[in-house]
């Protein structure tokens, strides 16, 4: 029956173009992305995309407060000698199981931590402590710079908080997390060695596709930093545990970007695991951390399943 229609499409050589077989592959994807800032375009491609980041801002404003109140906020806490190195803590009752660290996004140039402080409370109310660093943004460092930033903020919380860290980031913020637990990291041997767990949500782990997109003019990306800052173009530390999460109606590339790391990394010998939450666009895919029943929190702070091989 094929036979017939095949031959429709029979080039000179005598093969059919490779779309045109009639057979069945399990998959078969043709890509080429032509518009680069659409491709990582968020707010534009989500219906009501406009919403955000100041819907954050409410939320983010009214937990911070309500943790003031009852004394389990310290805000403003200094990591270094710009004026954005700068975090948040936020304690549970009783003392802590241990320390999340959260890194917000905005593609290194935008926002600060005070629109995230309602993702602590997640890991606030399942017992760990919640350190959320401000950091200087694009043009006015580069990308190595916030990388070294968001060392020394993990570090000097890590000093205040005792046991087992936890590494969180969106968007941008996943970038740093995952560069945090890369062999290149610029986080001392001790420190490393207590990280049990990092989770990137909606990560960009190749930075090479941004310098294609308008936005390079302010994140100034070359060649040379990004094969020095691409979590995906490095090799994971010992050890390195790291969950790649994004939410499935996201822009394709950060689909793609997410399962990039997973990817690479399993091949490197880190423990992965990779999550697309169903219906999540980039801007709803964090939410899962103000609530410690979301499996988005329990997927953080869970230890490597029993079952798996270390
Ligand atoms: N204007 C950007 C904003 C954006 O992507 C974004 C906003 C908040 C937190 C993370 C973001 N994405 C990557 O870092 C966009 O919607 O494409």
């Amino acid at each position: 029956m094929g036979e017939k229609r095949a031959s429709r499409y029979r080039l000179a050589d005598g093969h059919p173009p490779a779309h045109k077989i009639e057979w069945k592959p399990n998959r078969v994807i043709f890509h080429q992305i032509s518009d680069w800032n659409d491709a990582y375009a968020n707010a534009p491609n989500i219906p009501g995309g406009e919403r955000w980041p100041a819907a954050w801002v409410q939320p983010a404003q009214a937990y911070r407060d309500a943790l003031q109140g009852s004394g389990r906020a310290t805000l403003d806490i200094s990591y270094g000698e710009r004026e954005r190195n700068r975090f948040d803590l936020f304690g549970p009752e009783g003392r802590p199981n241990g320390l999340v660290v959260f890194v917000h996004g905005g593609f290194w140039k935008a926002l600060d931590k005070s629109f995230w402080s309602h993702l602590a409370r997640g890991s606030v109310e399942s017992g760990y402590a919640v350190a959320m660093p401000s950091y200087t943004l694009c043009p006015t460092v580069r990308i190595s710079e916030i990388t070294r930033e968001i060392a020394a903020a993990v570090e000097r919380a890590a000093a205040m908080v005792e046991g087992p860290l936890f590494l969180t980031g969106h968007s941008a913020g996943g970038h740093l997390v995952t560069r945090m637990i890369s062999a290149t990291s610029p986080l001392p041997d001790d420190v490393r060695a207590r990280i049990s767990h990092t989770v990137s949500i909606s990560g960009v782990h190749d930075l090479r596709p941004l310098m294609k997109a308008a936005m390079n003019t302010d994140l100034r990306i070359d060649e040379a930093e990004a094969l020095v800052e691409s979590p995906a173009l490095l090799e994971p530390m010992q050890n390195a545990r790291v969950t790649c999460w994004v939410g499935s109606a996201e822009r394709p590339e950060f689909v793609r970007q997410n399962a990039l790391l997973a990817n690479i990394w399993t091949g490197l010998g880190a423990r992965t695991c990779m999550i697309e939450e169903p219906g999540r666009h980039h801007f709803d895919v964090i939410d899962g951390l103000a609530d410690p029943d979301h499996q988005l929190t329990r997927t953080l702070l869970s230890p490597w399943p029993a079952e798996f091989p270390k």
